[in-house]
């Protein structure tokens, strides 16, 4: 909260193992930046991490950041002979 008191702004990048209150600190710094009438962005790397904060959204989309996805990325699944000895 230095950071929102002095004017400075920042980036908080919070990880911890699961359960710890992640989400409960997180969305506590939220409400605190947000009453005080400060911009806060609640950016997470997926879509579900995204809808645990207040007003989250993936960084992808808030930001605009582009996805170079290759084809060598993707498997193609033509028919059920291709699945064969495959485990999932
Ligand atoms: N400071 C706290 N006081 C009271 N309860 C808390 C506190 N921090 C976390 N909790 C509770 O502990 C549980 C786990 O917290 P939370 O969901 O925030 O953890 P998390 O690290 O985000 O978990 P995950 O990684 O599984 O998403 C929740 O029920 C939450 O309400």
């Amino acid at each position: 909260m230095n950071r929102i008191n002095n004017n400075t702004g920042g980036i908080i990048y919070l990880d911890a193992p699961g359960g710890t209150g992640k989400t409960f600190l997180i969305n506590l710094i939220l409400a605190e930046i947000r009453a005080e009438k400060h911009i806060a962005l609640a950016l997470a790397s997926s879509g579900i991490a995204a809808t645990l904060m207040e007003g989250g959204r993936t960084a992808h989309s808030a930001l605009q950041l582009p996805l170079n996805i290759a084809e060598q990325q993707f498997r193609y699944v033509k028919s059920q002979e291709h699945l064969d000895g495959v485990n999932f």
